[in-house]
């Protein structure tokens, strides 16, 4: 099933993908994102503060709030609890697909096999992350892996940054790139968080929106 969420992130073409140590930059941080044009935020559940955070951004009602790194069934209802609207996790857990499923929250797993994506298909999705996107050879894999299943569209995310994201996407199949560069931790590491708006504003307009 693909999802109205999916239009948005093809509008905005980025996801953002932050890892918060503390939930007091969370505010900050979707300051920043809001002031720069890209009202999206992947909240990743590497760190502790990451359940809080995604509350507190998704207060707001100005930014669209994913959680990333959903490893297991209570993270995904922890996470649409916290006013999460999507979901994203590394790899292709069926458990957690779908559970993510069953209570209705659109969920983006991780692929890099053609058997991944089989397991995707199984489970009716038509929208997955491939990630580790560069690791697992860039585009020419994605274009290799994304040939024999035409409805499947991709995320491509994990190695993405400025040099590289505008060739993925080019590809059709890809409906917005993952990517932590212009969110990354060393450049709030002094609390001042202008130097990720603007990081977010070049982003934005290198991706042409
Ligand atoms: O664990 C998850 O659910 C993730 O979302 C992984 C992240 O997408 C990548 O680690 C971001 O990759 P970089 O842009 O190369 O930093």
């Amino acid at each position: 099933m693909s999802h109205a969420i999916y239009e948005s992130l093809a509008e905005h073409r980025l996801v953002p993908v932050i890892a918060l140590d503390d939930v007091a930059q969370a505010s900050p941080l979707a300051d920043a994102l809001v002031a720069g044009g890209l009202p999206v935020a992947e909240v990743t559940f590497r760190t502790p503060a990451a359940l809080e955070s995604i509350r507190t951004m998704a207060q707001r009602g100005d930014l669209l709030v994913g959680a990333g790194t959903v490893l297991t069934t209570t993270q995904v209802s922890q996470a649409q609890a916290a006013g999460a609207k999507f979901l994203v996790s590394p790899g292709f857990n069926p458990r957690v697909v779908s559970h993510a499923l069953s209570i209705g929250m659109p969920i983006c797993p991780g692929v890099c096999t053609p058997s991944d994506v089989e397991q995707a298909i199984e489970h009716g999705l038509e929208v997955v992350k491939f990630f580790p996107a560069e690791a697992f050879g860039g585009l020419s894999t994605l274009k290799a892996i994304a040939a024999p299943y035409r409805q499947m569209r991709f995320i491509p995310t994990g190695g993405i940054g400025p040099g590289n994201v505008m060739d993925y996407l080019a590809f059709d199949r890809v409906v917005a790139c993952g990517g932590s560069w212009m969110v990354k931790p060393s450049l709030y590491a002094d609390g001042d968080f202008s130097g990720v708006e603007t990081a977010v504003r070049e982003a934005v307009q290198l991706v042409g929106k």
